[in-house]
């Protein structure tokens, strides 16, 4: 049975309120109740990225009255094409402010409230009580567990998506009426696994697609109208232009949330807190050096490597990407070679292992100290940041 409609209708239109929204009003079992209870409801989107910016336009036009975004990142070049609320003006401006200004382009009457700040653990359930629904367009594991846990915990619903390549994926988690994500996705996957667009690409159009099918979630939810996926995916194959559905049920004997954890270590990361220390014991000595890699920052490493200390360089990922860009002088052994049982090549001096950010790195120099290197680190940041601190170092 379909949920009942998830926001009370606020006041009536206004005579330029009808007008705007006249083509929507007239669709079939919609009329002017429904785009009240739009007008009325607060919608949380986390990311503002490939999704966000595909969705939120389509949340404003719709009527939603309060759009809630979250997100700490600035607009970056390689963001444009497909990130297509952001322009070339925006490069370098937190990308919630760009997607404020296209939003009151559309219609300076919704309310945005921009949370410029990464959700997480510690914040998730203050930013989410505000709000009637959450859409989780970020673009990582331990976010979408923990928008999942967090909406579950406040209870509201959740509408996610995903992207990768030519596929995408679209959702409803909602406990009150049907399985969550957790249902579907009991345990992450592992981080050899998780390609991100950064790593794998994305086609700009499939973001176009998803976020669509996103906010066509959230305008079902809050005014009623139609069939939400509750206990269903749909997915989507853009190269065969074929889209299929999944059904799925809740899990009878799954561990109930009663709190929120760390979802870094839940999704088998380092978590940032651990990462950068070396633990040690009481009397200061270090322990567990072979699992808890060190990081090394990227003006750290330049200052080393300027400094004429011997230092190997590790690239551990794919090469497509390190023939985009790579630091001078380093090897490349993708991530897959080396948990398969690749050896990085022999030399003297500290082993620094970086990738794109730094998931896959850290992963590879807590396997290196495993099998018994003792000189690793990771680029905290990875060539992302090294680029920005030594761009004559990158090559291209
Ligand atoms: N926990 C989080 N809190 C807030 N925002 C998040 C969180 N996790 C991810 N995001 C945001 O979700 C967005 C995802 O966007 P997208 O998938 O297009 O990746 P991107 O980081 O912008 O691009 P690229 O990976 O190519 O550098 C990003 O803007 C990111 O900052």
């Amino acid at each position: 049975m379909n949920p009942a409609p998830l926001v009370e209708p606020g006041p009536p239109l206004t005579a330029e309120r009808v007008t705007r929204f006249s083509r929507q009003l007239m669709l079939p079992g919609f009329g002017e109740l429904a785009q009240r209870r739009l007008a009325a409801a607060r919608v949380l989107v986390v990311g503002a990225g490939g999704l966000g910016s595909a969705l939120v336009p389509y949340l404003a036009g719709s009527g939603v009255g309060t759009i809630g975004l979250v997100d700490d990142d600035t607009v970056e070049l390689s963001n444009l094409h497909r990130q297509v609320s952001h322009g070339v003006a925006d490069v370098g401006r937190p990308k919630i402010d760009s997607l404020a200004d296209t939003v009151a382009g559309i219609d300076p009457d919704c309310r945005v409230i921009r949370h410029r700040d990464r959700l997480t653990s510690a914040n998730a359930l203050d930013v989410l009580a505000g709000y009637d629904l959450v859409v989780d367009g970020s673009d990582n594991f331990p976010t979408r567990y923990l928008v999942n846990d967090a909406a579950l915990l406040v209870g509201i619903p959740l509408v996610w998506g995903s992207i990768l390549r030519f596929h995408g994926q679209v959702g409803v988690s909602w406990r009150e009426h049907g399985p969550t994500y957790r249902d579907l996705f009991p345990v992450p996957p592992s981080p050899d696994e998780v390609l991100s667009c950064a790593q794998g690409g994305v086609l700009p159009s499939v973001c176009a697609w998803v976020g669509a099918l996103m906010s066509t979630e959230v305008v079902k939810l809050v005014t009623g109208v139609g069939e939400p996926l509750l206990g269903r995916v749909t997915t989507i194959d853009a190269l065969s232009g074929r889209s299929r559905e999944l059904s799925y049920q809740a899990i009878a004997d799954a561990p109930q949330i009663t709190s929120l954890v760390d979802y870094e270590l839940f999704c088998g990361l380092e978590s940032a807190a651990s990462s950068l220390a070396t633990v040690t014991d009481a009397a200061g000595a270090p322990l567990a050096a072979a699992t808890a890699p060190r990081g090394v920052t990227a003006a750290d490493l330049l200052a080393r490597v300027r400094g004429g200390e011997p230092i190997r360089l590790l690239d551990v990922r794919e090469p497509a990407e390190a023939e985009l860009r790579r630091i001078a002088g380093s090897e490349l052994l993708p991530l897959g070679d080396l948990v398969e049982g690749g050896e990085p090549p022999a030399g003297a001096g500290t082993l620094v292992v970086y990738c794109e950010q730094d998931l896959r790195s850290r992963r590879a120099a807590r396997l290196l100290l495993e099998r018994g290197h003792d000189d690793v680190v990771f680029l905290v940041g990875g060539i992302d940041r090294f680029a920005s601190v030594a761009a004559d170092l990158v090559q291209r």
